[in-house]
C-alpha cells in the first residue's frame, strides 16, 4: 500500500459532518485548489458534469427567500426556512450539468457530480474546516434553481454547508461496521 493510499483512508475514516460551525470560512482561491483536487473523480467520457457555486454574505439570504418562497411557506415558517442557509458563513451549492450524450447516460453524469461533492467534502474535512451536505424537499424547485442562476441542463445536488469548528465541540462518529451487511460476492 502506497503512503498516499493510508492517507486517504484515515482522513475517510476520521471524516464527520459538523452541523455547528463558527464563522470563519475559506477564500475562494483554496476552494479552487481543493476543487481541482476533488475533480480527480472517475469521468466517463471526461465530461466534467459539474460546477459548483460559492454563497456568501447576503447571497445566503437570497436562497433562503427562495426556499421559503418553493415551500409556500409563510409567516414564522417563511422565516425559519428563509434563515436555513444562515447556518453556515459558506454554502456551496453543488451542481450537475447534464447534457445528452450517446454513451454517458444522465444518472452517470449526476454520479460524477455527486463525486466531486463528497470528495470537497472530504477534502475540507481533511483541511479543518466543518461541512456538512444538507438538502430539503425544496433543493430541485424552479425558484431555488433560479435563485441560483441555474440553466435547464444544470440540477442542484445541495450545498455542502462550511464554516470553522467550534472549539471543544466535536460531532458523534457512527459507528459499527456497517460494510459488514453490505458486502457480497456472486457466486
Ligand atoms: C446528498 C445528501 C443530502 C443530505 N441532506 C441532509 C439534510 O438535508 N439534512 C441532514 O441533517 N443531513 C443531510 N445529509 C446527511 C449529512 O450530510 C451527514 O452525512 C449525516 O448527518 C451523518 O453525519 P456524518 O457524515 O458525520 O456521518 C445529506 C447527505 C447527503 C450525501
Amino acid at each position: 500500500m502506497s503512503v498516499a493510499a493510508a492517507s486517504a483512508r484515515e482522513a475517510a475514516l476520521a471524516r464527520r459532518s459538523w452541523p455547528k460551525v463558527t464563522d470563519a470560512a475559506p477564500g475562494d482561491a483554496e476552494l479552487v485548489s481543493l476543487l481541482d483536487a476533488a475533480s480527480r473523480v472517475a469521468d466517463h467520457a471526461s465530461l466534467a458534469p459539474w460546477r459548483v457555486i460559492a454563497i456568501r454574505g447576503d447571497a445566503r439570504a437570497r436562497v433562503g427567500r427562495a426556499i421559503a418562497d418553493a415551500a409556500g411557506a409563510e409567516g414564522d415558517a417563511a422565516e425559519k426556512l428563509a434563515a436555513k442557509p444562515l447556518r453556515a458563513p459558506l454554502l456551496l451549492a453543488l451542481v450537475a450539468v447534464v447534457r445528452e450524450h450517446p454513451k454517458v447516460p444522465a444518472w452517470e453524469q449526476e454520479a460524477v457530480a455527486a463525486g466531486v461533492g463528497h470528495q470537497l467534502s472530504l477534502l475540507l474535512d481533511d483541511a479543518g474546516w466543518g461541512v456538512m451536505w444538507r438538502t430539503g424537499p425544496y433543493t430541485r424547485h424552479p425558484l431555488v434553481a433560479a435563485a441560483h442562476g441555474l440553466a435547464d441542463d444544470e440540477r442542484l445536488l445541495g450545498w455542502l454547508y462550511v464554516g470553522g469548528r467550534p472549539e471543544g465541540a466535536r460531532p458523534e462518529r457512527r459507528t459499527g461496521s456497517p460494510a459488514a451487511g453490505r458486502f457480497s460476492s456472486l457466486g
